[in-house]
């Protein structure tokens, strides 16, 4: 089953799942969910990734079923289904992420592939546990302006800053194939880059893609992963404010849409176990701008697992 019919049922007519695709109930089985996970908790600037997933999902309406750059019509080559919200306790952060483990690993038993629009980026952590009981540690492609490998925030050790530091040193990542891309930004000190060397990251800054160019960072993309599985983490600030002003940490300096549409589609031929799309607050967001670069970077996702799952058929 595919999106509703737009030359049936206008785009902008009839409550928004993501695409107009199908809900995982109006399906009898799915090869690929995508869902959301309304939290902010873990935040340490401004609020309002809570309502990330609605608006995604409000502008995806325009998405239509070819992909021309990928050469794949996604919710043909695959089943691909909403399967709504996870909602999670807002004021108990631990609670929070426990539950959000245990949720996907059951919808995980339904679909082969799982596309998660958040939230902040603490959801990354749970994800990354689920995935990797499924699949051993995973080499993580984090496109952001930081690096999220810092230690605690008043004393806090799980919050949007601090996942992957956390992923680290639970053994959930692979440590020669994961990078940070788009890093820039004032930091807290030099040792955060050192900390980071040693938690397994390498990094291409968005610098490096400014000197050198999409196809070298690409290149350096493609070489760090190898042939490992690969989890995609997209937060939404990755794209300079002028491509995503709503978010909730913004940093000058970064891509553009096209710089990092262009980046995902170059991992066609790389085995894609999940991925996020994370850190998109509505509140600060002028005419769906960043819901749309955040629509379109799902849309490339879902691209990339469907063609994936149609080849492993
Ligand atoms: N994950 C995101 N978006 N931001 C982390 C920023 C951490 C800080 O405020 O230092
Ligand atoms: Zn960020
Ligand atoms: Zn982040």
């Amino acid at each position: 089953m595919g999106p509703v019919d737009s030359s049936v049922v206008p785009r902008y007519a009839g409550i928004a799942t993501f695409a107009r695709l199908p809900r995982l109930e109006d399906v009898e089985r799915a090869d690929l969910a995508v869902v959301g996970v309304p939290f902010d908790t873990g935040v340490s600037y401004r609020p309002g990734a809570r309502f990330g997933p609605s608006h995604v999902r409000e502008s995806s309406r325009l998405l239509r079923p070819y992909n021309p750059a990928q050469d794949v019509s996604p919710f043909a080559a695959a089943q691909v289904v909403d399967a709504g919200d996870i909602a999670v306790n807002p004021f108990d952060i631990d609670q929070a992420v426990t539950d959000l483990e245990q949720a996907v690993l059951r919808l995980a038993e339904r679909v082969s592939g799982i596309i998660t629009i958040g939230g902040d980026h603490t959801i990354a952590l749970p994800l990354l546990r689920a995935v990797a009981k499924q699949h051993g540690p995973v080499a993580v492609l984090h496109f952001d302006a930081h690096l999220d490998t810092w230690d605690t925030y008043f004393g806090a050790p799980i919050t949007h800053g601090t996942p992957f530091r956390r992923a680290s040193e639970e053994g959930l990542i692979d440590l020669t194939a994961s990078c940070h891309v788009g890093t820039r930004g004032p930091l807290y000190s030099k040792g955060d880059l050192e900390d980071d060397e040693r938690l397994g990251f390498s990094i291409v800054t968005s610098e490096f893609i400014e000197e050198h160019g999409v196809a070298a960072a690409i290149e350096r993309i493609r070489t760090r992963i190898g042939g490992a599985p690969v989890y995609v983490s997209v937060d939404i600030d990755v794209l300079d404010p002028a491509h995503a002003p709503g978010t909730g940490t913004p940093e000058a300096g970064g891509l553009t849409s096209r710089e990092l549409l262009r980046m995902l589609r170059s991992l066609t031929d790389r085995r894609v176990v999940g991925a996020d799309v994370v850190e998109v607050a509505p509140a600060y967001d002028h005419a769906q701008t960043t819901g749309i670069a955040a629509s379109h970077t799902v849309y490339e996702l879902v691209t990339l697992m469907a063609a994936q799952a149609a080849r492993g058929r």
